[in-house]
């Protein structure tokens, strides 16, 4: 069932009016009391909750009622109704725990669209709360993850989590250093929707500048500005039905920012010099390597615009951060170079691969793929070694870590080397105590000591 807080008789109606239409059971609510009246007979699935439903518009009786739906029904998804002038209020109801915020008047479709994407995630989400991780194989049964390759808890946690949401037409946001796999991800989330046969389209939104974002992102008409000699579809368009992929999201500057937000919430734009509104039915998927939240507290980036993307928010993590999954990048990207440059006998010997773990890689798995398909071409031999790597390693680049690399005397303490020599040595052995103590040559006691002193977190049962 789903439950309808409104106040407004003519909203009632229409709401009730679209939802049975759609196949939904529905009941209605004036406000608060009629509200826990139903409650007691019955919990719904979902609820839409006008915020301005009282006479007393400031939204007050609305958050009041949010918080109290949140502390007795917290599985239960709540999707805000809100004017256009009340985003501050919305906003407000999304950091209480609301699931979605719809700006009125709204879209029909985008409305059922938003309460069936919450029952998904929600449905989701129960089922999520049992099994344990899953392992690669499991995912691998259940998702298509070509192209993929990793097996860090980390990585597969990503996986699961943009396995299950897929399906639902949630906005993802994906953030992770530079290199790290986003665009992969985003390309993931797309093809294990429904939407999988439409268009993917992607936007470098840090290379467009603000005077170039509209036409590109909305088009434009004929005569819009000097050089609009033809009509231009823009990438919304462009992507209908289909997926938008918003990359380096957070380079947005101020004005497009409103921009954006105008077309992700009520999914209608106007191209340029055109009056006519479009609507569009597209997925949004966002990626950055910023840090986001902290641009909003700066004031750099909208709050209202980060709710409406961060529904999902996924976080790839660093290579530096994953090391164990070097190994079988390296395989794969010299798997797909034998193929490519016809070299069936094509490999990288053990201690190589070993050694590639070794390296400071900043750009992540694209500069790992660069290291390895530049050695591959410029050293003539079939089995590569540390020497052939070593050789053909831009100095620029990845640096091996070598004591040719420690500070410069004065900037540091023992102690100060010590901690980070062993905070290294954990996040490069995944937390083993075992493994780290052998690495670090001191024992497994020696070890503890140690974690303890610098307050360094680890298993005692390991
Ligand atoms: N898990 C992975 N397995 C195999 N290849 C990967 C993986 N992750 C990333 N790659 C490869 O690394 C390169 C960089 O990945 P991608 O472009 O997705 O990173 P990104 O985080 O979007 O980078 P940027 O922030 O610079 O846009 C691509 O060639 C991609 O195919």
């Amino acid at each position: 069932m789903l439950l309808l807080i409104d106040d407004d008789i003519a909203i009632q109606t229409s709401l009730s009016l679209l939802f049975r239409k759609e196949g939904f059971a529905v009941r209605m609510a004036d406000g608060p009391f009629e509200t826990r009246d139903v409650l007691a007979e019955e919990t719904p699935e979902a609820i839409v909750l006008d915020m301005n439903f009282s006479v007393d518009t400031s939204g007050d009786d609305g958050l009041r009622l949010l918080r109290y739906l949140r502390e007795h029904l917290p599985t239960v998804p709540v999707i805000l109704l809100t004017g256009w002038g009340s985003i501050d209020l919305a906003v407000q109801g999304m950091k209480a725990g609301a699931s979605d915020f719809i700006t009125k008047p709204w879209q029909n479709e985008h409305l059922v669209q938003s309460v069936r994407t919450a029952l998904k995630l929600s449905a989701a989400a129960r089922q999520s709360g049992e099994p344990a991780s899953a392992s690669r194989r499991q995912l691998d049964e259940q998702f298509q993850l070509d192209n993929i390759v990793g097996e860090d808890p980390r990585l597969l946690d990503v996986l699961a989590t943009i396995g299950r949401v897929a399906s639902t037409d949630a906005p993802v946001l994906i953030t992770g250093e530079s290199g790290t796999g986003k665009e992969l991800i985003a390309e993931a989330v797309h093809q294990n929707s429904r939407r999988k046969r439409q268009p993917f389209v992607k936007v470098n939104l840090g290379g467009i500048s603000s005077t170039l974002f509209e036409s590109e992102l909305f088009g434009h008409v004929r005569g819009a500005f000097t050089d609009a000699k033809t009509d231009r579809v823009g990438r919304f368009e462009l992507a209908s039905k289909g997926s938008i992929f918003l990359d380096e999201i957070g380079d947005l500057d101020p004005a497009s920012q409103v921009k954006l937000l105008r077309v992700l919430q009520d999914r209608t734009f106007e191209p340029l010099g055109s009056s006519k509104s479009r609507t569009v039915d597209v997925r949004v998927i966002c990626a950055t390597n910023r840090n986001l939240e902290e641009m909003v507290a700066k004031g750099e980036f909208r709050e209202d615009l980060y709710y409406r993307i961060n529904l999902i928010t996924v976080r790839l993590p660093a290579l530096r951060e994953r090391p164990a999954d070097i190994p079988r990048l390296v395989d794969f990207f010299v798997d797909n170079l034998k193929t490519l440059y016809n070299r069936p006998n094509l490999q990288v010997d053990k201690s190589a691969r070993q050694w590639l773990k070794n390296l400071t890689l900043p750009g992540n798995i694209r500069q790992l793929k660069n290291i390895v398909e530049r050695t591959v071409l410029l050293s003539g031999t079939d089995i590569l070694t540390i020497d052939d790597f070593e050789k053909h390693l831009p100095t620029t680049h990845a640096a091996p870590v070598t004591h040719a690399f420690l500070p410069p005397v004065g900037s540091m303490t023992l102690d100060e080397m010590e901690r980070q020599m062993i905070e290294r040595a954990m996040t490069f052995h995944n937390n083993r105590v075992a493994n780290v103590a052998r690495a670090l040559g001191i024992t497994r006691f020696a070890l503890y000591r140690r974690l303890e002193k610098y307050g360094l977190n680890y298993d005692s049962s390991d």
